[in-house]
């Protein structure tokens, strides 16, 4: 994508489940990019008292409904449109060593977060999706030690957490144009036929 300032960029997504180590890869891609910013989507859940509660009697954290979306795409755009004067109202160095930034500077934002791909207006901004997964008993034990702001209840894993994950993912593989022919695109590429040109117009990756 081009920037109103002029210079590269690109947005990477990195999601997956919780746990599964997403975080951890981006803050070594911080460290290891230049011009590198970042969005978390777990700086956009709703307060707590605005978490419905379900039949199950668990507060519904792990569903779209529990995160403001559209300041996470609000957040996302306005890193579209001027990379640059994002990274410097978020005290990222801009190309360190010049003065004025320059058309050829790359600017790279990775999108962080366990619920990325299931919200068509964000999945349409990414150029690059990534997917972390691990197994359930890894996840299950990386979870019990994890202390969130708000701390998991007895059987939130079991009894939300885990199937939620499934769920999602299962819709997401599922998911209209967008999984199936991504990655058959991707991986045929060269090979046999890509996907038709309508169907890649979501997924920059593949042009
Ligand atoms: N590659 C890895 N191998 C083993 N443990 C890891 C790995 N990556 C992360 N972890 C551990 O898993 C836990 C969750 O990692 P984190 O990056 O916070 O996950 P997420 O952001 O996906 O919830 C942390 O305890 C972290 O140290
Ligand atoms: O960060 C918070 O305020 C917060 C409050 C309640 C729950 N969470 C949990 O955060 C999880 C997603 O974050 P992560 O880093 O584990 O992928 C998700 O599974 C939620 O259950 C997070």
């Amino acid at each position: 994508s081009q920037s109103a300032a002029g210079a590269g960029g690109a947005g990477n997504s990195n999601g997956g489940v919780t746990n599964g180590g997403k975080t951890t890869l981006t803050n070594r891609l911080i460290k290891a990019l230049p011009n590198c910013c970042v969005v978390h989507q777990d700086d956009f859940f709703k307060p707590q008292d605005q978490i419905e509660v379900g039949e199950d009697g668990f507060k519904q954290w792990d569903v779209l409904d529990s995160l403001d979306m559209e300041a996470m795409v609000s957040t996302v755009r306005a890193w579209i449109e001027n990379p640059v004067k994002f990274a410097r109202s978020h005290g990222v160095n801009v190309t360190p060593g010049s003065r004025e930034p320059s058309s050829q500077d790359i600017h790279v934002l990775v999108i962080e977060g366990f619920l990325l791909y299931n919200y068509k207006p964000l999945v349409e901004l990414f150029d690059l999706r990534y997917y972390l997964a691990v197994p359930y008993d890894e996840c299950k034990r990386r979870r019990s030690t994890r202390s969130y702001t708000v701390p998991d209840p007895p059987g939130l894993f079991d009894g939300h957490v885990w199937p939620m994950y499934l769920k999602h993912r299962k819709e997401m593989e599922d998911g209209g144009r967008s999984w199936k022919e991504h990655f058959y695109s991707r991986a045929s590429a060269g090979k046999t036929k890509r996907a038709p040109a309508d169907r890649k117009a979501s997924c920059k990756a593949c042009l």
